[in-house]
């Protein structure tokens, strides 16, 4: 096959075309990337060779070798991991396969002033474009004959032909190599001093060994070349954990907590987890997908591996290390093994110790905390794996009594007398929610409403349904149990009579029956308001019905056909409710001339709540008559 030439993908691109001209101080990171793809690369060699060992030939030892060439100011990175076939070479180094920096890319459009970020973010292969203006790729895949050549200058294409034919140098029996032809000023990364140090502060924990061939001298192992989660704590360094988070999340954030254990007994593991400081792209996949490796005896065996941690705990990087779990597993069978299942319980156990821990000591952090991962730890509110509890301690939430975030130990703890449940109120945005009809009961009686805005929220209430034997009830569904709280003691008196239970007189009664009837088929019910105080009306869900919020989410997402027709709320205080009803009961045929009233009451509600009037052409024509009444 000869040479053929192709085109990067748009973003890969964009990408080059940033990196390549970012006056970005810190250029060495390119190098961090290089070595941690090569490492990759034996990683998922070893795993392939442990069904077939064959891979692995005449060749056991996996190594990463760095070769300055000062002379052809070149250098050079070489592996013999597991190696690329053309399919690809193309596909790896022609695209970009991770979501996280396609959006990044997309993020950063074409600011290229914000290239700061660009070191730090880590944009894999592609950072070797920092340092150098073309740059080879020779790689064989373990087990092929084949061999292939990739060039490319970074500027829009790149050619892939057969390694070893034509003016093409061979491809190395396994493995990749990557040879950086250097920018002129680039060239002290042919210094060994520099290329030392730069290993040593990024890449010392890659677990084999890196090292430096200088012309005909021997190797030098550069990095201290061990697992790191094996090292005693005290032997490791901030930075080298911060390292080893970089390269095992591919993320370039500081983390905010690190757990590294060695559990021995029964089933022997250790780990070394890490909760990011940011939230990573990918978090809200819908997949839901845990990141964390999972090794067995030092061996890589997948970093896909449903059943390591729970997905409400999918924001956790790192790496967990089995003694137990047999090496020649498959990563299909894996999970349903029963050692893993243990893993999985203690891990789980051991990442909710130490957030609850983090909560008590670093309050600031763990607000941050629960404002990046807090929607996916609430997964696990529903997911009924004996964590329940733990996790609602560990909650946090937005409400009407307090600025920033409470706990629910925190609002039982501000309960009424009387008040029985905990109450909600959910929708998108805690700002808007605070300004809802429904809530005006409850602040009128000083009683606390937590705000949910999570989609999440509509979820687990009902799958938790209590905390510390408080019934969680949302205050746009049934009845509103206020009565039953004793109002606000330093509110005066006239307050407390404006919250108490409705005198429902007879103009009242006839006003009900009235709506009912006009309003037949529209509204579920109509009924008195408990929770309302200065509004004139308000839409709740009946008990037992869809809560308004779900009903409406559902609906936007096509799993709905229709929302279930609704109770409309009236407020038999406000002046409006009092004067139709008073008509109503003077009779005189009123009724008729007062039906506009009763659909401008159910569409008020309805915009209250977002949503539009039920017929908005005849809801402008009745505003008009009446707004031309009032004028007349
Ligand atoms: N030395 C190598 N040996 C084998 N495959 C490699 C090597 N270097 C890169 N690759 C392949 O190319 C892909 C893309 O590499 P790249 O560094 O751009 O992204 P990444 O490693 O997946 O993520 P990140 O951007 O976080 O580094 C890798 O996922 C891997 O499949």
């Amino acid at each position: 096959m000869t040479e053929e030439t192709l085109s990067f993908q748009a973003e890969v691109s964009r990408l080059l075309d940033i990196v390549a001209n970012a006056l970005y101080s810190q250029d060495e990171v390119f190098l961090r990337e290089l070595v941690s793809n090569a490492s990759d690369a034996c990683d998922r060699l070893r795993y392939a060779a442990i069904s077939e060992p064959h891979l692995l030939g005449e060749d056991p030892e996996l190594a990463i070798e760095i070769a300055p060439d000062k002379e052809a100011a070149t250098l050079t990175v070489a592996d013999n991991g597991i190696g690329m076939n053309r399919e690809e070479l193309i596909e790896n180094l022609g695209t970009i396969a991770r979501s996280g920096t396609a959006a990044f890319v997309q993020a950063l459009g074409e600011k290229k002033g914000e290239v700061e970020q660009i070191g730090q973010f880590g944009v894999g292969f592609y950072a070797a474009f920092m340092v150098a203006d073309k740059v080879e790729v020779l790689t064989r895949k373990a087990g092929d004959e084949q061999g292939w050549h990739w060039v490319s200058d970074g500027k829009g294409s790149f050619t892939v032909g057969e390694a070893g034919s034509g003016e093409s140098a061979e491809a190395p029996a396994r493995g990749t190599r990557i040879v950086l032809h250097l920018k002129a000023d680039k060239r002290e990364y042919l210094e060994p001093h520099r290329l030392r140090h730069v290993v040593k502060t990024y890449s010392d924990h890659i677990a084999v060994p890196v090292r430096l061939r200088e012309g005909g001298k021997d190797p030098e192992t550069l990095n201290s070349a061990g697992a790191l989660w094996t090292r005693p704590k005290s032997e490791i360094t901030d930075e080298q954990y911060q390292e080893f988070y970089h390269h095992v999340a591919h993320a370039a954030d500081e983390p905010w907590a690190r757990l590294h254990f060695k559990a021995e007994g029964t089933i022997e593991y250790s780990g070394l987890l890490f909760v990011p400081g940011a939230r990573p792209f990918d978090l809200f996949d819908p997949q839901r997908k845990s990141r964390v490796k999972l090794y067995v005896k030092r061996v890589f065996i997948t970093d896909d591996c449903e059943g390591l941690v729970p997905s409400y705990l999918r924001f956790l990087r790192g790496i967990v290390d089995s003694e137990d779990l047999p090496l020649n597993i498959s990563r299909e069978m894996v999970q349903h093994h029963p050692v893993l299942q243990k893993i999985r319980q203690a891990v789980t156990k051991r990442v909710i110790g130490e957030l609850e821990a983090k909560a008590e000591k670093d309050g600031e952090g763990y607000e941050t905390f629960w404002e990046n991962f807090g929607a996916v730890l609430k997964e696990g509110l529903y997911e009924a794996d004996g964590q329940r509890e733990a996790l609602l301690k560990l909650a946090r939430f937005r409400s009407t009594a307090v600025e920033g975030w409470t706990s629910l130990a925190d609002y039982v703890g501000r309960m009424k007398p009387g008040q029985k449940a905990i109450f909600t109120i959910a929708g998108d945005d805690a700002e808007k929610l605070k300004r809802s009809p429904q809530l005006e009961g409850f602040r009128a009686k000083g009683v606390e409403v937590l705000l949910l805005t999570d989609p999440v929220d509509e979820f687990w209430p009902n799958a938790v349904h209590a905390f510390e034997d408080k019934p969680f009830r949302s205050v746009t569904r049934g009845g509103a149990e206020l009565d039953e709280i004793e109002a606000e003691a330093t509110e005066g008196e006239d307050k407390k009579d404006e919250a108490k239970e409705p005198e429902a007189g007879p103009e009242t009664a006839t006003l009900l029956a009235f709506l009912k009837q006009t309003l037949d088929g529209k509204v579920k019910d109509v009924r008195l308001s408990q929770r309302l105080t200065e509004s004139a009306v308000c839409l709740v869900a009946d008990e037992g019905d869809l809560d308004l919020h779900l009903a409406k989410l559902l609906k936007q997402h096509q799993q709905l056909d229709e929302i279930a027709p609704r109770v409309l709320e009236i407020n038999a205080r406000h002046a409006l409710i009092r004067q139709l009803g008073e008509r109503l009961q003077a009779g005189n045929g009123a009724a008729e001339a007062l039906e506009p009233y009763a659909f401008l009451l159910l569409d008020q509600a309805r915009i209250l709540e977002g949503e539009a009037p039920l017929d908005p052409a005849a809801f402008a024509r009745r505003m008009s008559e009446l707004a031309t009444k009032t004028l007349g």
